[in-house]
């Protein structure tokens, strides 16, 4: 059998199994591509939030980084809930020692994660900073939700103008291209993503399905992106591809628990076959 593209996530745990590196591999898995995991914290979570997480000790992530790219290789690599400054530094070396990131050969999508989807922080207040610096200079393409752009420029995105404002500021640190997400855009009717490349906007239109089960959400756009990303598919269909993806996964979302259920990539695998 061929061997798949090879993806690596560099993301927390969830234990309930709905974002975070658990939506990742399993995105991955649907979009036939190998999964790997540089695991930066164990959260302790569930459908109702967040309770608390530990975090791995940088030199370990980098490790992790390092091993998989001496051995295995990696042909796309993204990145999720990184905790610390002390993370995303190593994160940001370990990256140029493999050649991850836009001045290296391997396409590198740096999903901002800051918060979960109840609101608990995931991300340090000093950290920032480093996530812009040091991360942002170094992405193919970062993939931040509406909280995260007001967080990190100060911009509160409420129509399309103000969603490329968003998108020109975020560009202004360093990123080859920018996805700002319209998920958490509520006042709409559709869910509109926008990419932008520094000089063209590309608007993705979706259509808003009523349900508080996007559990994940975020990870698994992110995740379908890198996936053909590692194949060489060109941005803007890597991206377009993320999006069909993303809507059939929130329309087969399921109730999980008493809080919030996660989007599901399974109907892309379902077949009768054993
Ligand atoms: N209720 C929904 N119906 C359809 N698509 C959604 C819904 N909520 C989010 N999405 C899509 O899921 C992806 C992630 O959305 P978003 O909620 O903005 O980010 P995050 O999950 O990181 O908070 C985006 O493509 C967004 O348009
Ligand atoms: C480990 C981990 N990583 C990422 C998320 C964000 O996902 P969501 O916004 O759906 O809560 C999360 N809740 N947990």
């Amino acid at each position: 059998m061929t061997t798949p593209p090879t993806v690596l996530t560099i993301a927390g745990s969830d234990s309930g199994g709905g974002a975070g590196l658990q939506a990742d591999l399993r995105t991955f898995f649907a979009c036939g591509a190998h999964g790997m995991v540089a695991v930066t914290a164990v959260t302790v979570q569930n459908t109702i939030g967040v309770s608390g997480f530990v975090e791995i000790p940088p030199d370990v992530v980098a490790d992790q980084i390092e091993a998989v790219a001496v051995d295995i290789g990696i042909q796309a690599a993204k990145t999720g809930m990184l905790a610390s400054a002390d993370i995303i530094l190593a994160v940001a070396s370990a990256c140029d020692r493999v050649g991850i990131g836009k001045d290296g050969a391997i396409p590198f999508v740096v999903d901002p994660v800051a918060a979960s989807m109840g609101g608990d922080q995931l991300l340090a207040d000093n950290a920032l900073d480093a996530l812009r610096t040091e991360l942002f200079a170094r992405a193919t393409l970062v993939t931040p939700n509406l909280d995260e752009v007001r967080l990190l420029t100060g911009i509160d995105v409420t129509d399309v103008p103000t969603q490329k404002r968003a998108a020109e500021a975020l560009y202004a640190y360093g990123p080859q291209w920018v996805l700002v997400k319209g998920g958490h855009m509520k006042n709409v009717d559709d869910c509109m993503d926008l990419l932008y490349d520094g000089d063209q906007f590309y608007e993705l239109p979706g259509p808003r399905f009523d349900t508080g089960d996007t559990h994940g959400s975020g990870d698994t756009l992110a995740s379908a992106i890198t996936s053909q990303l590692a194949r060489g598919v060109p941005m803007p269909e890597a991206v377009a591809f993320g999006k069909r993806f993303i809507v059939r996964s929130v329309r087969d979302s399921y109730s999980l628990g008493k809080g919030h259920g996660p989007v599901s990539p399974f109907w892309r695998l379902s077949t009768d076959e054993v």
